[in-house]
């Protein structure tokens, strides 16, 4: 199992946000969390990368126990994790490539060429080679989550957790990027994201979750 939650509950400081969440994801999973504005989802994820502490319940993210999460060991748990923003969270003082340099520094990679080689690979995962020296301010909102993405992929993070990846993207824009990030599971990795675009989950069917009343369900789709 890459995450598992028994009886959790979700805290902004003294509030309760959610609780008797319940769930697992297994390798390989595509799962969607919806929810409206406010319902938790961001502080749902906050809790899974170790940005909210973990007060209630017990949970597991890949290996790591998220109730006995000590501070020293969160770089490495988000070093299994991709994490993905609707925000992008791009440098904007430095090109793509230093972008992508900083993050695989910064978990101890050394050698030029190996830096070189890996960075071409995601940026070729993610259809942006050709963006290796250019600003993110010189790209559109689609292309900066591309390389977002390929930053998320630097690790080959066991888990990927993508919130509101399409949120400040247009509906054309929005239908590519789920292409790429449903191209990425397809090839075995695993994903959660959270949305709350409906129009792209009816488009691309997975598993879904929802928040609602401070806690989780899930919800059968109808095909059509
Ligand atoms: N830093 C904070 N301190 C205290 N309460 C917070 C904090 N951040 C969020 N909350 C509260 O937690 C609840 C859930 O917020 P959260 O941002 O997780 O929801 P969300 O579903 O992600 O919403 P959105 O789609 O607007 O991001 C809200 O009631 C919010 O007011």
């Amino acid at each position: 199992m890459i995450l598992e939650l028994e009886d959790v509950s979700v805290t902004q400081r003294e509030k309760v946000v959610l609780t008797n969440i319940s769930l697992s994801i297994r390798e390989g999973d595509f799962v969607y969390l919806i929810g409206k504005t406010g319902s938790g989802k961001s502080s749902f994820m906050k809790t899974l990368y170790g940005d909210l502490p973990l007060l209630e319940g017990d949970g597991k993210i890949v290996g790591f126990e998220l109730k006995k999460l000590r501070e020293r060991q969160i770089p490495h748990l988000r070093r299994k994790l991709g994490i993905v923003f609707q925000d992008f969270k791009l440098l904007n003082d430095r090109t793509v490539r230093k972008n992508l340099t900083f993050t695989l520094k910064a978990v101890g990679w050394r050698d030029k060429v190996e830096i070189r080689e890996r960075i071409d690979e995601v940026l070729e995962s993610v259809n942006m080679l050709r963006s290796l020296d250019k600003y993110p301010h010189q790209l559109s909102g689609g292309e900066q989550q591309r390389i977002a993405i390929a930053r998320a992929l630097l690790n080959e993070p066991e888990l990927i957790l993508a919130d509101e990846p399409t949120g400040n993207l247009d509906p054309h824009t929005s239908v590519e990027i789920m292409e790429l990030l449903q191209q990425i599971n397809n090839s075995g990795r695993t994903i959660l994201m959270s949305t709350h675009d409906y129009p792209l989950i009816s488009k691309f069917p997975n598993k879904t979750l929802k928040l609602d009343g401070k806690t989780i369900y899930e919800v059968v789709q109808k095909y059509r």
